[in-house]
């Protein structure tokens, strides 16, 4: 069983892959073994997070998620706990390995079985979900089960969200989709909005495979702390056979410079942004000038920053190693650019020239929502990868729902698909913002990173970020390993922030320290 935090690659497998290596194992092993070795696996995980937890509550479902609950049950009850079973199922219905775990469950003496889950449970108890696994029916079709087991699932899952005692969820948090990581309809918690998180699992185990869905979107939220355990598949079957829905990005390789360097063996990054009050009196050269600093301390050689707003760019005084220049003085072709931080309106007449000569370019915030109403534009920026000039998106859910024509719930639902069709449609590598970013690049595996919080959810560590990918492409790194390089240091340094700190963008790109 593995802890898993940032600190290792792992392979993700969605449902589909999950079921395939689940059926090639159950292949070459005795029936009801896997599920003995899940159920196994739970008890050992709760007894290790919770092992003075004087009730242990079993939420139990209907099929198999359920039958891993039932067998935690048995040797939870063997090792001397109390534990109480409230099971969804009914006989007829059952799946053919949680019916045996569900008649050992029924056959040790000191469990107690309730329809009525115990309502007084405390910090002191634990509860073990197990409603629902992988078979979680995402579709809004009627489900074929009685209405009276959905109003119980319901209230289950309401009273497991709101207990007072640590939930530990059995393989995925019951209700959330694997393979997206959004809540199937009807299963939602009940509040859910950013100031108020819903009481969600303290732990989760997932079983055989880990999943996408528990990384993206509400994954994070849901899971809390995840666990893996591969009930043997590595040793037996090797995971190798499948590949890999996605990544989840482990630390990149450590660099250190070499003794004999300096700034031109790092590169020149150039920032192109933030449109100047006098066009619009919307000022926004503040985030030209973030990106400009993340770049500088990503370890870009030199960096330039072209305001697009000429009058006020010799009044700032900013960083002094930022080094201001008119766009037109910029050598697009040396450059690595970043373009379109706070750019506003003012950033369309520098489009066309960056998208064809820029030599490396990130495209960020106002550029891709220019992009995505110009088809010329769109003509151009596919045209970069021809050329064998490296290109990185940096949308938010909306900008991507914009460049595909499509709703940013629609770019949320589907969080891996989306950013893959985005790098598929523009030929270039693409970083999906938000909880759990997602870094596509055409016909590669993508990648979703491990680090971050919502402390960043605050204006202009976007712009941040794209600076520090563009430090990265500056010291020519291949596009796609910059930006999970990028995404995965800007979100370490969130989570290693002080708690007694503020984070503001502008102190966050101070902090980065990477090359
Ligand atoms: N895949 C594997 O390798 C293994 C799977 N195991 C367990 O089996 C689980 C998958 O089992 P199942 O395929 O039986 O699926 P689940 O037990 O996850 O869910 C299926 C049951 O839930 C009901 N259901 C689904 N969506 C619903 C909804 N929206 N509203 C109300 N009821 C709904 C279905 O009618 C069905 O009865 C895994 O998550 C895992 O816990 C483990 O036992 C061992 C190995
Ligand atoms: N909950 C979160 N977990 C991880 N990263 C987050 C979270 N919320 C926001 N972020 C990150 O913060 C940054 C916000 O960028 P963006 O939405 O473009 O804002 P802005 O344009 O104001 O800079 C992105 O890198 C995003 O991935
Ligand atoms: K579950």
């Amino acid at each position: 069983m593995q802890r898993i935090t940032p600190d290792q690659t792992y392979p993700l497998f969605n449902t589909e892959a999950t079921r395939r290596l689940e059926q090639a194992m159950a292949a070459q092993l005795a029936p009801h073994t896997l599920m003995q070795r899940a159920g196994l696996a739970v008890a050992q995980l709760a007894q290790a997070i919770a092992p003075h937890a004087r009730t242990i509550w079993i939420a139990c479902g209907p099929g198999n998620n359920g039958g891993d609950g039932l067998e935690a049950a048995h040797h939870l009850a063997r090792a001397g706990r109390k534990v109480v079973i409230s099971w969804l199922g009914t006989t007829e219905t059952l799946p053919p390995d949680a019916r045996q775990s569900w008649e050992k469950a029924r056959h040790c003496a000191n469990i107690e079985w309730a329809d009525t889950p115990p309502t007084d449970l405390t910090g002191q108890d634990l509860c073990i979900d197990a409603l629902l696994g992988i078979g979680v029916r995402s579709s809004t079709r009627p489900t074929p089960s009685a209405p009276t087991h959905d109003t119980v699932l319901a209230q289950w899952l309401a009273q497991l969200r709101s207990s007072a005692a640590p939930v530990l969820a059995v393989d995925v948090p019951s209700g959330l989709d694997a393979d997206t990581g959004q809540y199937a309809p009807g299963l939602e918690p009940a509040t859910h909005s950013a100031a108020a998180k819903p009481g969600t699992a303290q732990h989760t185990l997932s079983l055989l495979t880990l999943k996408p869905g528990l990384f993206t979107a509400h994954g994070r939220d849901a899971a809390g702390q995840v666990w893996w355990h591969d009930l043997g598949a590595t040793a037996e079957t090797g995971l190798n056979h499948e590949p890999p829905t996605a990544w989840l990005a482990g630390p990149p390789p450590r660099g250190g410079r070499l003794h004999a360097s300096h700034k031109g063996s790092y590169g020149d990054v150039a920032v192109v942004g933030g449109e100047g009050l006098a066009l619009r009196g919307m000022g926004m050269t503040g985030a030209a000038l973030l990106a400009g600093s993340a770049a500088l301390h990503g370890g870009a050689g030199r960096v330039l920053v072209s305001l697009l707003d000429q009058d006020q760019a010799t009044e700032i005084h900013t960083q002094p190693e930022l080094m201001l220049r008119r766009f037109e003085a910029l050598e697009l072709e040396s450059l690595s650019v970043v373009c379109g931080c706070g750019g506003g309106q003012a950033v369309r007449t520098v489009l066309p020239a960056v998208l064809q000569r820029a030599q490396a370019l990130v495209l960020d915030a106002d550029a891709l929502n220019i992009i995505s109403t110009d088809g010329a534009l769109q003509q151009a920026l596919t045209a970069r990868s021809a050329r064998q000039h490296p290109t990185v998106l940096t949308p938010h859910p909306l900008e991507a729902a914009r460049l595909l024509h499509t709703t940013s719930a629609q770019v949320q639902a589907h969080r891996l698909m989306a950013a893959r069709e985005l790098a598929k449609k523009f030929q270039c590598t693409v970083a999906l913002k938000g909880s759990g970013t997602v870094i596509a690049h055409p016909d590669d595996i993508p990648h979703i990173n491990p680090t971050g919080n919502g402390s960043l959810a605050t204006a202009g560590t976007g712009d941040v970020l794209a600076g520090l990918l563009g430090a990265g492409l500056a010291a020519g790194m291949m596009p796609l390993q910059a930006a999970i390089r990028a995404v995965f240091a800007h979100g370490q340094v969130a989570d290693a922030w002080p708690l007694d700190e503020p984070l503001t963008a502008g102190a966050l790109a101070r902090r980065i320290k990477i090359g």
